[in-house]
């Protein structure tokens, strides 16, 4: 058995099959004996494969139906994820109330999420007293994270003017100066990689007066930077990154493993800011399901690895235990 082709399924976007489905991706799983196969959308996923996996990033009814039914008739196969442990990281409140739950071992630093609160219409916006609980500058981020590019049209909100222009349901955060630096933390299984992205830079109190009352953004650390060399934020402060010290990766490996744990999910990256002011104090600020992954180094030999470990890993589990 051991040395039998896996077979892994895939059913993605296909601005999503684009960035991920990548021939070095192909050409690395198949000499490792995986083969990448693309899933029939317009077909019953029962009808296809047999599939060892089946990896997805598609969120209908539809889609939950279609698992449902392959998995009646193969129960062998590993679905990664299930669609109820993916949904928590579709609306921006519950992806991060789970930072709350994680046990971390470490008494030097500190990790939690910046204040924030849900905003569901206009009239709240103005009246809603939790509003006035929070320090401007703030972020306002679409509630739902659903991958459209809808879901990554962000502002920054400088003062009540700059409230007015915003488009409910929203959640409304404090923006923490981090030194326009972001960590993003991919995960893969147990595998975990910690990179560095430009993030937006600091703001300074004087902006706070700004009349235009806010700033509409979009993606900004995947912007035509060149990550590798020193960049000038719009506040006109040179960012670098390769002067940025990481956090301690012990720190970031206990963060990865138990939200691993907590969520129940295999495929996921993290955005984590160090408190400009306090140094020992961490934010996560957004949890992505099915990342960009291309962008993560040797991506090709991280998923082929996890694909031969979940799929061997299920093998050997039943082979032990044959009825379970
Ligand atoms: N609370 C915050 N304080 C400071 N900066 C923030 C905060 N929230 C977001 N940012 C900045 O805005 C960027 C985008 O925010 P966020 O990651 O929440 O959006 P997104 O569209 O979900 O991003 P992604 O492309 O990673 O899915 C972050 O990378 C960071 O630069
Ligand atoms: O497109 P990119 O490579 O930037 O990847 C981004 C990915 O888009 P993709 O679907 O095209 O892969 C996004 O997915 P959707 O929310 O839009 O579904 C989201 O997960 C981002 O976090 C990813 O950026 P990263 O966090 O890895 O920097
Ligand atoms: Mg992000
Ligand atoms: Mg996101």
């Amino acid at each position: 058995m051991a040395d039998r082709r896996i077979i892994v399924g895939y059913a993605l976007s296909t601005k999503k099959q684009e960035s991920f489905i990548q021939d070095s991706l192909v050409a690395f799983a198949s000499s490792r004996g995986v083969d990448l196969v693309k899933i029939d959308l317009e077909r019953p996923l029962a009808d296809q494969g047999p599939f060892d996996c089946v990896i997805h990033k598609l969120y209908s009814e539809d889609w939950r139906r279609q698992l449902v039914d392959f998995t009646a008739r193969y129960p062998d196969a590993v679905i990664v994820d299930s669609l109820d442990a993916i949904e928590r990281l579709q609306s921006r409140i519950s992806m991060l109330q789970v930072v709350s739950q994680l046990k971390l071992e470490s008494s030097t630093m500190f990790l939690g999420i910046p204040n924030q609160i849900v905003i569901y219409d206009n009239d709240s916006l103005f009246n809603e007293p939790a509003c006035a609980s929070l320090k401007f500058p703030l972020i306002a981020k679409p509630l739902a994270a659903d991958g459209s590019a809808e879901s990554h049209k962000l502002a920054l909100i400088f003062n009540r003017d700059g409230l007015g222009k915003l488009n409910p349901p929203i959640v409304l955060q404090e923006f923490v100066n981090h030194g326009g630096v972001i960590f993003k933390v991919y995960v893969v299984g147990e595998r975990v990689t910690c990179v560095k992205r430009k993030s937006l830079p600091d703001v300074s109190d004087d902006k706070l007066g700004s009349p235009e009352g806010s700033l509409s953004f979009s993606q900004v650390s995947n912007s035509a930077i060149n990550e590798k060399h020193a960049d000038r934020g719009c506040n006109g402060l040179m960012l670098h990154l390769e002067n940025t010290e990481m956090p301690p990766q012990s720190f970031i490996n206990d963060i990865a493993r138990e939200l691993r744990q907590v969520m129940k999910l295999n495929l996921f990256n993290f955005d984590v800011i160090r408190d400009a002011r306090v140094g020992t104090r961490y934010l996560i600020i957004d949890i992505n399901y099915f990342p960009g992954y291309a962008k993560m180094p040797c991506y090709e030999a991280v998923l082929t690895e996890f694909f031969c470990n979940i799929v061997r890993g299920r093998e050997k589990k039943r082979e032990e235990d044959p009825v379970a």
